[in-house]
């Protein structure tokens, strides 16, 4: 049997995980030895790539510590930037990389994805992957993972902050008080007690929302384009115009799609009552502002707080929410109560790190095992580990198109070995194999990873061991 040594260096080039100048280690370090142990899999075998010191990881926009921490654990090169990057740095940094960590901001388009020819996975730490190419990260044979609801409450919590402060001006009394004005007034002050509260999208956040508003003696109705099951006392309504007619505060939780951009346009704003207020912590394509600005001018929506905009800054510093980057930045800014917030939503100390060690779990578990249960774009397949004392077995993870006699051909390649376990799904255009085969020489592993690279409907192959 050869050293771990050995199978690295021999196996590097095969695996495409190792062509880096600057890799940090080539062999397998601790961890490869000895520390990743799924808790689901304690007395399994690890299974890793040959080299976890060759795998590099792209952190961008302040990605948690949680998440770094997990990425050194296994001996991960990790590069770290607080902010996005401009396209051409990004499709520079992509080029090199296994594995890239991003949150709203990065935007993953088809040709940034063009460049990435070692990429095997993505991590959206957040919820929306609206930022991301899903369909062409899929043909590229890239998973991409992302934290289906770990800022959920962060999210509903800040929403309600909102409501109250809305309804109490509490924005425009505070910068008053900045500014040395005293403005004690009751007019157009309300309690939220017994009002109505519209959720449009009732997933994850808006259902979160509705429970803690009728804690505080909220009526909620909600609007989705499912039938959802209501929590508590809340009411499904059947169309958004009923529920515009009827909410004294409107709170978008859709995500960004074809059917939700200006969902909230001139013809909603004015179907809502005299006086309501709206609130958008989804997307910014969610709500046609210059419409919003109108409608607030008129006098027919009294207040609104936004968390989200169509063009967001790439990072944090002064002067940035202009003009130049939306054009109606200060005709927004100079309307009373409208509270204005950078894209915090999701932003607690809780949810960063709870997503941090979510995602980058899931990124480790898709690059050690091969495992893409969770993945949002791609075929889900798992498969269980290996015993510790299984020697010899290779797993094989194969991504192909998703078209007929592929498996004949895979099969056939490895049918001079036993077929421990295999599974294999699609999904769209896309299929997924994983294969644990034993009785395995080392000397046969470059061979069989070279006959599956020249298989016709190949997208990408990876070797396990
Ligand atoms: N501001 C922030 O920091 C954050 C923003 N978000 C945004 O919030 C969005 C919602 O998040 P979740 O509740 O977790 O999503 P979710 O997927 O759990 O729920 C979305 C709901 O919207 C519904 N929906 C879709 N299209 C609709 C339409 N045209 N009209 C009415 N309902 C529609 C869906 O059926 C679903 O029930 C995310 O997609 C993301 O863009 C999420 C987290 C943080
Ligand atoms: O925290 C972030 O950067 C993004 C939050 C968000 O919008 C999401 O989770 O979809």
């Amino acid at each position: 049997m050869s050293s771990p040594q050995q199978i690295a260096n021999t196996f590097q080039q095969a695996l495409n995980l190792s062509d880096s100048s600057n890799a940090v280690s080539t062999s397998p370090t601790h961890s490869y030895l000895s520390q990743y142990v799924p808790s689901s899999q304690k007395n399994t075998k690890t299974l890793k790539p040959f080299s976890t010191g060759d795998i590099k990881i792209l952190l961008l926009e302040n990605v948690n510590q949680t998440a770094i921490n997990i990425f050194h654990n296994q001996g991960y090169q990790v590069e770290f930037y607080k902010s996005s990057l401009p396209e051409d740095e990004l499709i520079e940094k992509i080029k090199d990389v296994h594995a890239i960590g991003i949150r709203s901001k990065t935007k993953l388009t088809q040709k940034v994805l063009e460049h990435a020819r070692n990429l095997v996975v993505i991590g959206c730490f957040c919820i929306g992957t609206n930022q991301v190419d899903l369909e062409a990260a899929a043909k590229a044979g890239i998973a991409v993972f992302n934290s289906p609801f770990s800022n959920s409450r962060s999210v509903a919590e800040l929403v309600i902050a909102e409501i109250i402060s809305l309804a109490r001006q509490l924005g425009d009394r505070s910068l008053e008080m900045h500014t040395g004005t005293w403005n004690k007034v009751s007019a157009k002050c309300w309690e939220i007690r017994g009002k109505t509260l519209g959720i449009i999208g009732y997933g994850h956040i808006g259902s979160q929302l509705s429970v803690l508003a009728e804690s505080m003696g909220m009526n909620v109705i909600y609007y989705d384009v499912q039938m959802i099951m209501s929590l508590g006392n809340s009411k499904q309504v059947d169309t958004l115009d009923e529920l515009l007619s009827r909410a004294d505060f409107v709170s978008c939780h859709v995500p960004e799609l074809d059917d939700t951009k200006n969902l909230l346009s001139a013809p909603q704003f004015a179907a809502m009552k005299d006086g309501s207020f709206v609130i958008n912590a989804s997307r910014g394509t969610v709500v046609d502002i210059p419409a919003l600005v109108q409608a607030m001018k008129a006098g027919k929506i009294a207040g609104a707080a936004l968390d989200v905009y169509p063009h967001e800054p790439a990072k944090n510093g002064e002067n940035l929410f202009s003009n130049e980057l939306n054009s109606w930045a200060s005709d927004l800014c100079s309307l009373r109560n409208v509270i204005l917030t950078p894209h915090i939503g999701g932003s607690t100390e809780e949810a960063q790190s709870a997503i941090g060690i979510e995602v980058g779990t899931a990124l480790t578990k898709y690059i050690n095992e091969g495992s893409s249960t969770g993945a949002v774009n791609f075929p889900e397949v798992a498969l269980r580990g290996l015993d510790l004392d299984q020697q010899n077995v290779v797993r094989v993870l194969y991504i192909h198109q998703n078209v007929p006699g592929v498996l004949k051909t895979v099969n056939n390649i490895l049918s001079n070995h036993n077929i421990e376990k295999q599974y294999t799904n699609s999904r769209g255009d896309v299929a997924y194999l994983m294969a644990d085969i034993s009785d395995v020489d080392i000397t046969d592993i470059k061979s069989l990873y070279e006959q599956l690279e020249q298989t016709p409907y190949k997208i990408a192959t990876r070797l396990l061991y």
